[in-house]
Formats: structure tokens, C-alpha cells, sequence
């Protein structure tokens, strides 16, 4: 359950957000530049403090105490536009970080843990190279399978497909709708609408801060009410 409002300063960024999220529920969410969409995701991923209402994630709420931010972590993956893979550890070192640090989990137990999630992105052949050895949709994919490694309870995309290769996009989003398909829990900013058409749940339009739209893609695509979400799509469909 998400119901925020946040400013920059005397800039109100984000107005009355009011989302609930269905468990295995898969919400894209789109908008133009500046809406506030990568703010509201990294709200919920704690990146940013919002400073009215309250984030809920299966019953527990995300404070913004800075003490607590490992309780969030382990609950709530991110996959950001950039890869922000630590460069000089293996692709195995990566992904079994979090869970050795934060889960205090036993380090062959991430390993192993590790390897299923390599392996269900299509690259465990790569778990011992460094980040600067892959392509860049391998590296997003195992931007991907490190989060998958700490069991989160809902999973934030960023734009994952913006600052790829065309069929490096397929890559990852392949991925995606594999991960779609098993019921994970998804909440994606993108502008990918193919990908929205085949797997989201629920498609919602931001503007100013705002959702000003939600419904299922059909109706999304099919019949947009708003006249900022039809004068949108009539840019980014075409
Ligand atoms: N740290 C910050 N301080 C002040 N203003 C900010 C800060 N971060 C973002 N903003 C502003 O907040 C607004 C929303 O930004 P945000 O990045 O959430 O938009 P967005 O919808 O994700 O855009 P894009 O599609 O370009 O990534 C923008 O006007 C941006 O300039």
C-alpha cells in the first residue's frame, strides 16, 4: 500500500500518490519525463524519504529510519536503468553479498542460492567473471538475479531496458516475463509497452506527481480517458 505525498524543497514531486498493490500483481507504470515515477520507486525503496502518508509492504510499514533500512532491503529488489554491480567482485561475489552481509546467511548457502538464480537468468557460465566481462544485458540480468538472491517480497524495475542494446532489451525482458510468469510481485516504470501489453496486470499513467490513470492494458491502450495519457501514448506508440 502506497498513499504519499513528498517535496524538493517547495516543490510538491509527488501529490497524493494512493496505490494499493496486489500480491503477484504486475503494475507498469509510464509517464513523461519528470512525473515523478522513478521517485515514487525510490520512495518505496527507501532511496528517498517521502515526508507525508505511509508505505506498507505485507503488513509492514517502511519507515524512514535509516536504522531499519535492511529490514526494507530484504523485502523490496530494485533493478535500476544503470547496472550498479560492484566492478571489482565476481559475478558470484555480487550476487551472494546482501545475503552473506544482511541475511548473515552461511556463504555456501548464498552461493547455492546464487547459482539457481544465475541459472534461472541464463548466465550461471558467467558466475565467475567480473561485471566488466558481460554484455550489458548480462550484467542487468544479474542485476536481476542478485536481488532475486535476498527473496523479496515485491520487485521495482527502473527503466531496466533504457541504456541497452536493442537485443540486449530483449534479453532482460525476456527475463522479466519470465519472472512475470512465476507470479513475482512487479512494479515497472518503462516505457517498453509491448512488455506492458503482455504481462502487466494493471498499466498507470503519472503526471505532475499524480497517477492520473489505471486500468488493465486493454483498456489502457484501447481506450485512454485522460488527455494527457492519449496525447502520450500518440508520441511514444508512434
Ligand atoms: N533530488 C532532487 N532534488 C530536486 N528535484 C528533484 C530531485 N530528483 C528529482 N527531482 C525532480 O522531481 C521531478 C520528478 O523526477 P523523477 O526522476 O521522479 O521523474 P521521472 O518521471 O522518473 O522522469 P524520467 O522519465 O525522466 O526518469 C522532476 O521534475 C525532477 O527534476
Amino acid at each position: 500500500m502506497i498513499d504519499v505525498h513528498k517535496w524538493y524543497g517547495e516543490f510538491h514531486v509527488l501529490r497524493d500518490i494512493n496505490l494499493n498493490v496486489r500480491r503477484r500483481e504486475r503494475i507498469v507504470i509510464c509517464g513523461p519525463s519528470g512525473s515523478g515515477k522513478s521517485t515514487m520507486i525510490r520512495c518505496i525503496n527507501r532511496l528517498e524519504e517521502h515526508q507525508k502518508g505511509r508505505i506498507i509492504v505485507d503488513g509492514t510499514e517502511l519507515t524512514n529510519d535509516l536504522k531499519r533500512i535492511d529490514e526494507v532491503r530484504r523485502d523490496v529488489g530494485m533493478v535500476f536503468q544503470h547496472f550498479n554491480l560492484f566492478p571489482h567482485l565476481t559475478i558470484l561475489e555480487n550476487c551472494t553479498l546482501a545475503p552473506v552481509w544482511v541475511k548473515k546467511m552461511p556463504k555456501k548457502e548464498a552461493e547455492e542460492i546464487a547459482m539457481h538464480y544465475l541459472k534461472r537468468v541464463k548466465i550461471p557460465e558467467q558466475a565467475n567473471k567480473y561485471p566488466g566481462q558481460l554484455s550489458g544485458g548480462q550484467q542487468q540480468r544479474v542485476a536481476i538475479a542478485r536481488s532475486l538472491c535476498m527473496s523479496p517480497k515485491i520487485m521495482l524495475f527502473d527503466e531496466p531496458t533504457s541504456a541497452l542494446d536493442p537485443e540486449m532489451v530483449k534479453e532482460v525482458l525476456d527475463t522479466m516475463v519470465g519472472l512475470a510468469d512465476e507470479g513475482m510481485t512487479m512494479l515497472c516504470v518503462t516505457h517498453e509497452m509491448g512488455f506492458a501489453r503482455q504481462v502487466a496486470d494493471r498499466v498507470i499513467f503519472m503526471d505532475y506527481g499524480q497517477i492520473v490513470e489505471m486500468n488493465t492494458p486493454d483498456e489502457f491502450f484501447r481506450n485512454p480517458q485522460h488527455e494527457r495519457t492519449k496525447l502520450f501514448l500518440s508520441q511514444i506508440l508512434h
